[in-house]
């Protein structure tokens, strides 16, 4: 029986060649383009710090889920190992159910769910058995996951409809461009690869995490914009730019302003 710790036991193995760069990094640009993930939550953290002082738990803790699918990423291609392969997907799976159990409006959850307590248990139960199907066939899960990305570009749509700030739109129309080009990147890596090979391109795989990271960069701004709007009536959202509107690369972050009170 393979050892599932080894190099190359994973079921899955992208399109950049192996050990061609490094004689213990089997895909070396798949493996270091997993920068952006470890930069992804100090800014998170940083730009939105009103919102982490008001509801500190989620950021914390999908920070900390964040860094974990950054390390388990470069693991996955270091290796290539089967052990790797799960570590990396399942990180994923996780950091999507402790997103939607924290942020998910309540307005879209099942109707036999009457609280945010119940939801908890429903995606724990469902992500628990999820992780155990995952073990049966691992090649499918990474096409699982990114089925999830158009849940949640319904669930925006949904909310962009009762929301008439044009910035947010466009913020909103930023990550959908940033995503489709990121989805397309892993799709081709996957299903083309012999095209890449044959034009000396095989590196589409770390465009992917890198446009992947940059997607999430305007996700989650979106994401605490509704989460404020719909949970935290005392504030209302207001969506910035890092480090000013005018830069030609900038960051989105939402802060929060407490609409005048009435004496
Ligand atoms: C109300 C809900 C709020 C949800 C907030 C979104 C939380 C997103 C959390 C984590 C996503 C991390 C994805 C990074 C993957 C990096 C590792 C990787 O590349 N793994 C590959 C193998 O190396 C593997 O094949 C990839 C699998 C696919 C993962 C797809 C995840 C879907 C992520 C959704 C992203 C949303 C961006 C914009 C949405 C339109
Ligand atoms: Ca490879
Ligand atoms: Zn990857």
């Amino acid at each position: 029986m393979p050892n599932i710790f080894s190099y190359q036991s994973a079921e899955v193995d992208w399109c950049e060649g192996n050990f061609e760069h490094s004689a213990i990094i089997a895909e070396y640009y798949n493996t270091i383009s997993n920068v952006g993930f470890f930069a992804l939550s100090p800014v998170l953290l940083y730009l939105n710090r009103q919102y982490r002082q008001h509801r500190p738990v989620p950021l914390y803790i999908i920070s900390g889920l964040l860094l974990c699918v950054g390390l388990f990423s470069v693991y996955f291609h270091m290796t290539l190992s089967y052990v790797g392969q799960l570590l990396d997907e399942l990180s994923i799976l996780w950091t999507l159910a402790v997103a939607y159990s924290f942020w998910l409006p309540k307005t879209y959850f099942p109707r036999c769910i009457k609280s945010r307590k119940h939801f908890f248990w429903l995606t724990g139960i469902t992500t628990v058995v999820s992780t155990l199907m995952s073990f049966v066939k691992p090649a499918v899960n990474a096409y699982a996951l990114n089925c999830i990305a158009f849940h949640l570009l319904y669930l925006m749509w949904r909310e962009l409809k009762k929301c008439n700030d044009k910035r947010v739109h466009r913020m909103a129309a930023v990550m959908v461009l940033w995503w489709v080009l990121a989805i397309s990147s892993w799709i081709s890596d996957r299903w083309l690869c012999g095209l890449w090979q044959a034009i000396g391109f095989p590196y589409l795989h770390s465009f992917w995490h890198v446009l992947i990271a940059i997607s999430l960069l305007y996700c989650f701004p979106l994401v605490i914009y509704f989460d404020v709007r719909n949970e935290m009536p005392s504030f209302k959202p207001k969506l910035g730019y890092w480090p000013s509107d005018s830069w030609p690369v900038v960051v989105p972050y939402i802060a929060l302003e407490e609409p005048l009170k009435q004496c």
